[in-house]
Parts: C-alpha cells; sequence; structure tokens
C-alpha cells in the first residue's frame, strides 16, 4: 500500500489554452505516410483510428478535411461477406469492436447503406450466448466491452430487435461489484473503462435504474487526483483518456449539451473538480505537433486527441460541439438518427 498518490505535477509552461488549428493539422496529415512506423504497428486497430479521426474533426468542424470516400472504400472492403462482420483493416479477422467502430463512422457519414446492414445485423447476433453475453468474435473471448459494441451498433441500425435485450441487460449486472463498478466479467475487478461500456449498455437499453449511483459516483470521484486528472483504477497515474471513461458515468441534471458525461449520466458532475480537471487536459495538448497525449509531455495519439476533445465538449468548451456522452459521437448525429440514451436525472 503506497501512502504517496502517484501523480504528475503539471509544469507552468504547459498550454492553457486550446490549440484547435494544431489538433486539425496533425489529424488531417496522420497516416498520410503510409511508411510511418506508428501507422504500421497500429493496423491492427485501423478501424478504429479512422473512428476517432473522424469523431475528432467532427468535433471540431474540420470533418471536410478527411477523405470521405477512401474511408467509405475501406469499410466496405474491410466487411466479410460470409459472417457480415467487419475487420480492423483488409485481411484481419472480423470483430465486434471494428464493425463497432465501422457503424459508428457510417452513422457519421450518413451512409450505413454502403455495407450489407443484414451481415452487420447476423454477425452480432451470433456472437450472443445463452447467458446474454457477448463473444468478441469466432474465437469466444467473452468482455462486457462486447455488449457495448452489441448494443450500440444495433441501435445505430435501429435494428436492437435481433438480440436478447433482456439477456444482454442481466449478464452486465451479473458483472456489478459491491463498489458500484464493473468488470470484463463476473467477480472481474471495476475498472473505468469497463464502467464506461456497462454504463453505457444500461443507458441504451434504458436500464439505468439497476445502477447503485452513489457508490458507483463515489468510486468515479475518487479517480480524481490532486493534478486534476483522473486514473482508471486506483493507486494509478493520472491518463487523458480516464477524463471521459470516468466523467462519462454522471448524468446531465438539465437537458443541455453542455454537461453532459457519465459523471453527469448519474447527476454528480458537480462531484468533479471541473477547472483543474480542464486544465489536465488541456496541459495534455503538444504545442509542436498537435494532438493530445496520456499526460503532459508524452507522444500523442488520435485516440487521446479524441477523448481529450471529447472530455472538454463534456465540460462545456464553447468552441468544440456537444459530444453525446453513450455514444461518444457528435450530438447532431445521435439526433439525426433520433436515438435517446436514456439519462438519469
Ligand atoms: C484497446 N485500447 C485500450 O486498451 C486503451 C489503452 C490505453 C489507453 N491509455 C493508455 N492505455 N485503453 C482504453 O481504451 O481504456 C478505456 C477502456 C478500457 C476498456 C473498455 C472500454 C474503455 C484502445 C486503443 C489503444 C491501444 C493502445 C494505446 C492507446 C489506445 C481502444 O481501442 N479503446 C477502445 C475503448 C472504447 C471506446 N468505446 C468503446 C466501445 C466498446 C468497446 C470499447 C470501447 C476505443 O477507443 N474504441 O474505439
Ligand atoms: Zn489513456
Amino acid at each position: 500500500m503506497s501512502f504517496t498518490t502517484k501523480d504528475v505535477v503539471l509544469k507552468e509552461e504547459r498550454p492553457k489554452t486550446l490549440l484547435l488549428q494544431k489538433h486539425s493539422d496533425y489529424l488531417a496529415s496522420y497516416g498520410l505516410n503510409k511508411d510511418d512506423y506508428e501507422y504500421c504497428m497500429t493496423e491492427y486497430l485501423r478501424m478504429s483510428g479512422i473512428y476517432w479521426s473522424l469523431t475528432a474533426m467532427e468535433l471540431m468542424g474540420q470533418s471536410h478535411r478527411m477523405p470521405k470516400e477512401d474511408i467509405i472504400e475501406f469499410i466496405t472492403s474491410c466487411q466479410d461477406s460470409e459472417s457480415g462482420g467487419v475487420s480492423a483493416s483488409v485481411g484481419h479477422d472480423p470483430h465486434m469492436l471494428y464493425t463497432l467502430s465501422a457503424v459508428q463512422v457510417l452513422a457519421m457519414y450518413n451512409r450505413i447503406d454502403a455495407i450489407d446492414v443484414e451481415g452487420v445485423v447476423r454477425f452480432i447476433k451470433a456472437m450472443q450466448q445463452e447467458d446474454g453475453s457477448f463473444f468478441g468474435d469466432k474465437w469466444g473471448e467473452v468482455d462486457t466491452r462486447f455488449s457495448f459494441c452489441a448494443v450500440m451498433c444495433l441501435s445505430l441500425l435501429q435494428r436492437l430487435d435481433a438480440i436478447d435485450v433482456n439477456k444482454a441487460v442481466d449478464f452486465v449486472l451479473s458483472c456489478m461489484n459491491f463498489d458500484g463498478g464493473f468488470g470484463s466479467k463476473p467477480g472481474s475487478e471495476s475498472h473505468a473503462g469497463l464502467i464506461y461500456c456497462c454504463v453505457g449498455t444500461l443507458s441504451i437499453c434504458k436500464r439505468m435504474d439497476a445502477l447503485h449511483a452513489d457508490e458507483l459516483a463515489w468510486w468515479l470521484c475518487e479517480r480524481q487526483l490532486p493534478s486534476g486528472g483522473l486514473n482508471g483504477r486506483p493507486e494509478k497515474l493520472p491518463d487523458l483518456c480516464y477524463s471521459w471513461f470516468t466523467m462519462y458515468q454522471s448524468t446531465l441534471t438539465i437537458k443541455t449539451y453542455t454537461t453532459q458525461s457519465s459523471l453527469s449520466m448519474l447527476n454528480r458532475i458537480h462531484w468533479v473538480d471541473k477547472k483543474n480537471l480542464e486544465q489536465f487536459i488541456l496541459a495534455c495538448q503538444d504545442a509542436e505537433t498537435g494532438g493530445f497525449s496520456d499526460r503532459p509531455g508524452d507522444i500523442t495519439d488520435p485516440f487521446h486527441t479524441l477523448f481529450g476533445l471529447a472530455g472538454l465538449s463534456l465540460l462545456g468548451n464553447p468552441s468544440i460541439k456537444p459530444v453525446n456522452p453513450t455514444y461518444c459521437m457528435p450530438q447532431e448525429t445521435i439526433d439525426r438518427l433520433k436515438l435517446e440514451p436514456q439519462i438519469l436525472h
């Protein structure tokens, strides 16, 4: 048991304003150099990388800088005709994670027609097990992340009818721990990312009544450290992406686009020191390269850039478009699809 809280110290010369143009340039040029080492090493999650970049650009009002037709063509080339699932890159195995990322991208582009929707529905349906849980792919790994993939993806396709929603909810609830949190499977330790997936699943299935809101909100608010950053579990260092995965657990008190987040989904947004958190997020920007990193001074990447911008949007930053806390997609897309994920009041 350590008696010193592991944390970072924010430097005086850190970025204190939002460098929007730098982030737009960073994402617009990311992946143009196909031989770039990092680009090659992240082929296994390329579809998610496209979702992170496009969503971040949408939130900044810069999505016109993305190669829309190339992206749509890439997605159709990654759908497996036999299983109906979508893979991270051409030639990789179809998986729930990348099927979701693909549908999120096509939903933002309003081009769901570009893929075989029946195939996607068939793939997801085939992954549901007797106990309501979901496999990630044909190799049979069970994880509450895949429950969230299933319900988010099907709701974006208006096809939640294709699975047993009650059993899906029962399995997620069977993963709730005494601290109000959730893990990947029954009995697994609570983790902010998995809590985000489980609360998000309950939000889409309109079953947030089953949450132990106060215990959960308390556990989540304990994630905030003196630096203002949030960590994913006790005793861990703060990490920018957890500003999203943790803050997401609250319920917005008033139906506005300025203060949702998942802490806002439990009506506890005021439990997080918003000013300190905003300072931490801004400090994770890189003024030279553009983008956000997991902690001040580290290398930036599209993943942390999305969750940095989405976190600032949740905190009400007016120069970023409203983001939906459950889908982590532009609120305008969720409105166009007439989706109403549940929020606690
Ligand atoms: C597989 N991933 C992770 O495990 C990251 C790793 C990491 C981030 N910071 C330091 N390490 N962690 C992560 O996503 O944690 C949050 C989390 C964990 C479990 C479930 C959901 C969210 C990252 C990729 C990554 C790998 C390595 C470094 C940075 C990013 C990842 O793909 N996360 C997923 C998390 C997620 C968001 N929405 C979801 C919906 C369903 C399932 C998962 C997700 C993602 O962003 N999908 O679009
Ligand atoms: Zn991170």
